[in-house]
């Protein structure tokens, strides 16, 4: 570790457009293309800022086997969002004590798994945000290691419905934290405190974020301090959540990891921890780790002016990337077969699906797209083919994998669905040739 890093984001221009468009062609669109080098770039420069934390990769932001091998194989924990990410990450070859399983009014059949894997891999950690889950973890003879999720208040991030920091939700009141920790300690090994403010913070965000560490710091505090006086175990880990943000625009500065970092260690200050030992940090991001490191391809199948725009159809949907439908995300968007000699348009580049939302930009400067031509979607590695769905019966998009930018070796890591993927689930009611 050089104390420095390197906050520049992979932007659509340090792609290789060649490659690119080879790969378009040789597997179709729309496609997912992941830089697994970048990915384990992405997790260095996460422990480059933070040589002193837990950094734990959050899983939901892309759960694909090639990417949780790499994040595993760069030396980061996992944190879990359901039982199936659980399976996930123990099937890509993360150990129990690397695991951490955040619960969110879990469902009966997550609890049964959870604690079903604990028998194997008893140091799986459970983070709890109500006593009625420590109460059935306790119901199913779970008594490992636990960690207190806390609502410390204050949310932030790039749209509301990823603010999760001030939402009732998640977490044990700040106010009734103390007591609930006591309480999981007498019952559990409880290892750590937990808060998470939200997803996609950005430089403007970092008085919020250090508002939030410094509760945590003063709550762990208290909390230790009642545990000893109970002459039960410390407190392993104080865990600040992710939600380190990327900048998907080109003008938005890169978040400065080191700083925040800094305002971090500051704002937490020195908690006691267990056997003599200081409490550690703990981070949990998701996005830092992939986003750039994905792009979607998607090729253009209409080209129709209009009064106000011409409007760009192309064949992914919002059913492979449902970010700027959902949060009016803005994602780059490059035209990888365009001369670079001809002019932009304002064009409104537009899904297959049958919703209107189904927008990736509205009246944004385009190099003239004609028909067939091959867009890039930028910075779509997190929370991409994550959130895909089978709407309108579209199945899901094929994914292949490259490391670093000789895209010439690329090894498809995710099959195209096809419309059988999806029926399959599916029993008739009655034999088609009763109709006959
Ligand atoms: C509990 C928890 N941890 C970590 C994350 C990761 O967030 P991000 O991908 O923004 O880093 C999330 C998502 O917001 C979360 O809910
Ligand atoms: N899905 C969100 C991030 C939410 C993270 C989970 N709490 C996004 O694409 O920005």
């Amino acid at each position: 570790m050089d104390g420095t890093n390197d906050d520049r984001i992979r932007r659509l221009d340090d792609w290789d457009t060649d490659g690119l468009t080879a790969l378009a062609e040789e597997f179709e669109t729309p496609l997912y293309v992941i830089d697994l080098e970048r990915v384990s770039e992405n997790c260095n420069r996460l422990r480059d800022a933070f040589p002193e934390a837990e950094v734990r990769y959050a899983v939901k932001a892309h759960t694909g086997r090639s990417v949780l091998e790499t994040v595993r194989r760069a030396g980061l924990d996992a944190e879990c969002a359901s039982a199936g990410e659980v399976e996930r990450a123990l099937a890509a070859g993360f150990r129990g004590d690397s695991l951490h399983y955040t619960a969110v009014n879990p469902p009966a059949r997550d609890l049964d798994a959870v604690v079903s894997a604990w028998d194997d891999h008893p140091d799986i950690t459970v983070t709890v945000g109500a006593a009625d889950t420590l109460d059935r973890l306790d119901e199913r003879g779970f008594d490992g290691r636990v960690c207190l999720r806390v609502n410390p208040g204050i949310g932030a991030g790039h749209h509301e419905k990823v603010r999760t920091g001030g939402h009732a939700k998640f977490g044990v009141p700040l106010s009734r934290a103390p007591e609930t920790a006591i309480d999981a300690a007498r019952r559990f090994d409880l290892v750590g405190l937990h808060a998470h403010a939200g997803s996609g913070i950005s430089g403007a965000d970092l008085a919020d974020h250090r508002e939030l560490v410094g509760r945590m710091g003063e709550l762990a505090r208290t909390v230790a301090e009642e545990l000893s006086v109970e002459g039960l175990p410390g407190l392993e880990y104080v865990d600040v959540g992710g939600g380190f943000g990327v900048p998907y625009r080109e003008e938005e500065p890169p978040l400065d990891l080191n700083a925040v970092a800094a305002a971090t260690r500051d704002a937490l200050g020195t908690v006691p921890g267990r056997d003599g030992d200081a409490a550690r940090l703990a981070i949990e991001p998701g996005r830092y780790v992939v986003a750039d490191a994905g792009v979607l391809l998607t090729r253009v199948n209409t080209v129709k002016p209009t009064p106000d725009t011409t409007i760009v159809g192309v064949d992914a949907g919002m059913t492979d990337l449902i970010r700027p439908a959902l949060y009016d995300a803005y994602h780059p968007i490059a035209n990888l077969s365009a001369n670079l000699s001809q002019e932009a348009i304002p064009a409104t580049v537009a899904g297959p699906i049958c919703e209107s939302a189904d927008v990736f930009c509205d009246n944004r400067p385009l190099t003239r797209p004609e028909r067939g031509d091959v867009l890039a979607v930028g910075i779509a590695g997190a929370y991409g083919y994550e959130m895909a769905s089978q709407y309108n019966s579209r199945p899901r998009p094929a994914e292949v994998a490259v490391d670093g930018s000789d895209l010439s070796d690329s090894r498809p890591v995710r099959h195209r669905e096809t419309v059988e993927d999806l029926t399959r689930v599916e029993r008739p009611i009655e034999p088609l040739e009763d109709h006959e």
